[in-house]
C-alpha cells in the first residue's frame, strides 16, 4: 500500500462541494481530531470510516455545526464559509440525520415531514401564525412529493403513524425530512446499523437516490458490504487523523479494514 492509493489528490478527484481543511478538536485532554481534511462532491457518496473513537462523529457534528472546531477552514464550492452553529450549517444546505432519527412516533409521516414548518390555511391572517389552523391537505401534498422524490416505494400512505413503520421506512422518513429543506449535503450516521436485509436495501436505494439527485452524501458506517455497495470514495480516519481516501472501485474491504486498524504500512499518516 502506498500514497498512490490516495485518490483524493489528482485530476480524477471530482471538484468538492463541501471541503474542510486542518480541523482540530480537543475535548479536555482528548485530541479527537488532529488536522483532519475532508471533502465531498455533489453527486457523490463519500463514506467516512474508522474504528471506534477515530473521530467520525466529532467531524460530522462539526460539519453540522453541533460542535465547534478549535481550528480549521471550511469551504463551499471553494469559497470560505463559517460553520459555528446548526443554523450556519442549515443556511449552507448541510443537513444531518442522527442515529436516533428524532421522529415523533405519535404523529403521521406528513406531520413529521412538516415539523417546524407546518403550512397554515390562508384566510386566517388576523390570528397570530401559531394560532392559525394547519393546512392538512398542503402538508400531505408536500409530504407525498418528498417521498416521491426519494422513491420510497414501500410506504403506503403519508397518513401512516411513524410509530407503526419499519426501521427502514423510519430512516427514509428522517432522510426525507432532512432533504426537504434547501439541502445540498446530507450526512447519515450509521443509517443501516439496526436494520435487516430488506430494510437495509430500502435505505441504500434512498442513499443512491440522493446521489442521483446531485446531493453530496456523507455516509458513516462500519458495514463494509453497505459501504462498498453505495459509496464512490472512502475516507479513513484513525486516532483522529486522516489515513487516506480511496476510490471505492479501486480498493477492497480488506485494504480498508487494515487502514482503519493499522494505518498505512509505509507509516504515512495524513495522505490527503
Ligand atoms: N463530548 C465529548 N467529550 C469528551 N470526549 C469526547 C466527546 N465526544 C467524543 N469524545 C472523544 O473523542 C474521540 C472521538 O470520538 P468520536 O465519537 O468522534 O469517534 P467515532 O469515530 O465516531 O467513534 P464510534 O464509531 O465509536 O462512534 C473519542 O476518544 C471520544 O471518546
Amino acid at each position: 500500500m502506498s500514497l498512490e492509493n490516495n485518490k483524493q489528490v489528482g485530476p480524477t478527484a471530482p471538484p468538492p462541494h463541501l471541503r474542510v481543511a486542518g480541523i482540530e478538536k480537543r475535548f479536555g485532554g482528548v485530541h479527537a481530531l488532529k488536522g483532519v481534511d475532508f471533502e465531498v462532491a455533489r453527486g457523490e457518496v463519500m463514506a467516512l470510516v474508522g474504528d471506534n473513537g477515530a473521530g467520525k462523529s466529532t467531524l460530522m457534528k462539526i460539519l453540522a455545526g453541533a460542535l465547534t472546531s478549535d481550528e480549521g477552514d471550511f469551504f463551499i464550492d471553494e469559497k470560505p464559509v463559517v460553520i459555528s452553529n446548526p443554523h450556519d450549517a442549515g443556511a449552507l444546505g448541510i443537513q444531518i440525520v442522527y442515529q436516533d432519527l428524532a421522529l415523533c412516533e405519535n404523529l403521521d409521516v406528513a406531520a413529521n415531514l412538516s415539523l417546524g414548518a407546518e403550512p397554515v390555511k390562508s384566510g386566517w391572517q388576523f390570528l397570530p401564525r401559531i394560532l392559525r389552523p394547519l393546512d392538512d391537505l398542503e402538508m400531505e401534498v408536500r409530504a407525498q412529493a418528498a417521498i416521491d422524490r426519494l422513491q420510497v416505494r414501500t410506504l403506503k400512505s403519508v397518513r401512516a403513524k411513524v410509530g407503526g413503520l419499519s426501521g427502514g421506512q423510519r430512516q427514509a422518513i428522517a432522510i426525507a425530512r432532512a432533504v426537504g429543506a434547501e439541502c445540498s449535503v446530507v450526512m447519515l450516521d450509521e443509517p443501516t446499523a439496526a436494520l435487516g436485509v430488506a430494510q437495509t436495501r430500502q435505505v441504500l436505494d434512498v442513499v443512491k437516490r440522493l446521489r442521483d439527485t446531485d446531493h453530496a452524501v456523507v455516509y458513516i458506517s462500519h458495514n463494509m458490504r453497505d459501504i462498498f455497495e453505495v459509496s464512490d470514495r472512502i475516507c479513513v480516519l484513525r486516532h483522529g487523523a486522516n489515513v487516506a481516501t480511496w476510490k471505492t472501485s479501486e480498493t477492497t474491504a480488506d485494504e480498508i479494514v487494515v487502514a482503519m486498524t493499522a494505518g498505512l504500512d509505509n507509516g504515512a499518516n495524513n495522505a490527503a
